[in-house]
């Protein structure tokens, strides 16, 4: 199996601190990864590397076996899908739910045409209904709920078919409904053979989906853990990447994870 992703000692300096610190770490085709870590760790900065938005300032990043910085990321981008806060704010909010997917497949955020390509629009729907959202395709993005309005962008992360798709928190902000429902869809799509490489951030190892193989943890810019989520997702390594005593339990292929009472 090929990476689909290969950082080498990567870090990324600002105003003299570095935010990742010297972070070796490669994702191979089909594995599909959770980031771990608290408030200001560096788990979006590495998602801005993955997707080719932010270059390290040393080390080497592979993406889809191009180098940064000796790729046109114009040829890169679109093989990545990315959905997260950062996309939301992009999108127009009075373009329907069918539309902000499908320009997707034109690497624009924005309805720039009177019509699509049917095969494109029939993707799209084929996308949306596999996401819960078929009903609300004429709607305008701007009046979904939370959890909606992040099931349209994971639609339109996957509607170019891409070959690394990178999620942002997909559960934050859901109810536990809404997260319930995140869930079962992403563990549906992590299962699937024939989906794309995964890397998802999270704050909460309850929004894990069955199906998810590989965990990164990260504390303050540094590696904590990496590794089968088997083997390494335990109350030892998430202790200390959350900086305190923590218990974490597997349950029908779910996690939980909780803090011992103070005494
Ligand atoms: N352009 C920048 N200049 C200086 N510091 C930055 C910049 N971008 C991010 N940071 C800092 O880098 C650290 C890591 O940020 P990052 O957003 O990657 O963390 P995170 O793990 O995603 O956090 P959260 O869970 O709160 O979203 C934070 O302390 C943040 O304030």
């Amino acid at each position: 199996m090929s990476d689909v992703l290969e950082l080498v000692d990567v870090s990324v300096v600002r105003d003299g601190r570095a935010l990742v610190d010297q972070i070796s770490w490669s994702v191979a085709e089909g594995e599909r990864w959770v980031i771990l870590g608290p408030n200001g760790a560096g788990k979006t900065t590495l998602l801005n590397i993955a997707s080719s938005y932010l270059f390290p300032t040393k080390g080497d990043a592979v993406i889809l076996g191009e180098k940064l910085g000796s790729v046109d990321v114009f040829d890169l981008r679109p093989r990545i899908g990315v959905a997260g806060a950062a996309m939301a704010d992009k999108m127009p909010r009075r373009q329907t739910v069918l539309e902000t997917v499908l320009t997707a497949a034109y690497g624009m955020t924005a309805h720039w045409r009177e019509s699509y390509d049917r095969s494109d629009e029939d993707r799209a729907r084929l996308i949306l209904d596999r996401l819960g959202m078929a009903e609300y395709a004429d709607r305008k993005f701007g009046t979904l709920s939370e959890g909606e309005r992040k099931r349209t962008l994971i639609s339109r992360a996957i509607m170019t078919d891409p070959e690394l798709l990178l999620l942002d928190e997909p559960a934050a902000g859901l109810d536990l409904g809404g997260r319930e429902d995140l869930v079962r869809r992403l563990g549906r799509l992590a299962r699937d053979p024939i989906a794309p490489s995964m890397i998802m951030v999270t704050h909460h190892v309850e929004e894990i989906a069955p199906g998810f193989t590989h965990v990164l943890m990260i504390r303050q810019g540094r590696v904590v853990a990496a590794g089968p989520i088997e083997l390494e997702l335990n109350s030892r390594n998430l202790s200390h990447c959350f900086g305190l005593p923590l218990i974490v339990e597997r349950r029908a292929d779910r996690w939980t994870a909780h803090g011992l009472p103070l005494t």
